[in-house]
């Protein structure tokens, strides 16, 4: 096992530096990272997916390359311009909801004009507005971006998602009322949305990630949860082994992390990643492990639990 620390060259969703364990196994390596918020009990399918990684590997791929987005945190217009042209994705998944309406739209419309017509743009507002905000806000962000793809999230309960979806004609995707639902395959999303976010680490392995997948009936778009290429190379399993994919995946982000653990970070070449699976180099696990035993008794701890 290796605690490994990584700084992040932007700051997303609170997070400055990225932080977790991999381990290696029969099957290969693992990644351990639960938030470090997180109680014990929501660390077990983040460990479920980690030990699948390492003990029994992944069903076989139906694709050798998943379509991906770029994904602009809260940062200038022109950043986020920057962001998206350097990506080379014709997908942009656009964080909102942190800062005013009015900021908001600025980066949308330089998300637009650095995406062209073409593009395809989604917002993700995390759970931060109420109906009557999320519609206004929805209204005018759409307006700015020159029409979204999709809104991640915009509220926190299924209910909400529900009474937003009818009041706006743009496509609702539900992230946390599944990731943080009690039991993920039971949680009835249809109808409260048009499309699944799903992640690996929270949903427990490729494997239930495929179950749920299958149980919510939707479109899906796996996404990360900010891991190395360890962890990485577990949604791309996930994404490349879908039945259907008709959206691009949030698995571009090791672009907002200053190091990796393989000298062949995950990262797309004309907005599609490469399905095959990378191994950590030993002299860069080295280069960022620290000796941190709250992660190791952390690890044991859930494991206990299982
Ligand atoms: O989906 C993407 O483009 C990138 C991943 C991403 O946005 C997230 C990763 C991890 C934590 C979350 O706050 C966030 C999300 O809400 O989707
Ligand atoms: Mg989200």
């Amino acid at each position: 096992m290796h605690v490994y620390s990584i700084p992040m060259n932007v700051r997303f969703r609170g997070i400055t530096e990225r932080s977790g364990v991999l381990v290696e196994g029969p099957a290969g390596w693992g990644e351990f990272c639960p938030f470090v918020e997180y109680d014990d009990e929501e660390c077990v399918p983040w460990l479920r997916c980690a030990l699948e990684a390492a003990d029994e590997g992944w069903p076989e791929p139906k694709r050798d390359k998943v379509p991906v987005n770029c994904t602009v945190p809260v940062v200038s217009p022109e950043r986020a311009h920057e962001i998206v042209k350097s990506s080379g994705c014709g997908t942009a998944k656009v964080k909102v909801a942190e800062s005013t309406v009015e900021e908001d739209c600025e980066r949308l419309e330089a998300v637009r004009d650095a995406l062209g017509p073409q593009g395809h743009v989604r917002i993700d507002a995390n759970m931060l507005w109420d109906v009557e905000t999320a519609v206004k806000a929805i209204k005018a962000m759409d307006r700015a971006a020159g029409g979204l793809q999709y809104v991640e999230q915009p509220c926190r309960t299924l209910d909400e998602l529900a009474q937003v979806r009818r009041r706006t004609t743009v496509l609702i995707a539900a992230d946390e009322s599944i990731r943080k639902a009690e039991d993920p395959v039971k949680v009835a999303v249809a109808g409260a949305a048009d499309i699944a976010v799903i992640k690996v680490a929270p949903l427990g392995g490729v494997r239930r990630a495929l179950e749920i997948a299958e149980a919510c009936g939707l479109p899906c778009v796996v996404s990360s949860a900010l891991e190395t290429s360890v962890g990485m190379a577990a949604g791309i399993a996930l994404a490349a082994a879908l039945p259907e994919l008709d959206y691009a995946c949030g698995l571009a982000t090791l672009s907002m992390f200053q190091g990796d653990v393989t000298s062949a970070p995950l990262r797309p070449e004309n907005g599609y990643l490469a399905v095959p699976r990378t191994a950590p180099e030993p002299d860069l696990i080295a280069e960022h492990e620290i000796d941190d035993p709250r992660w190791i008794d952390r690890l044991n701890r859930v494991r206990a639990s299982l």
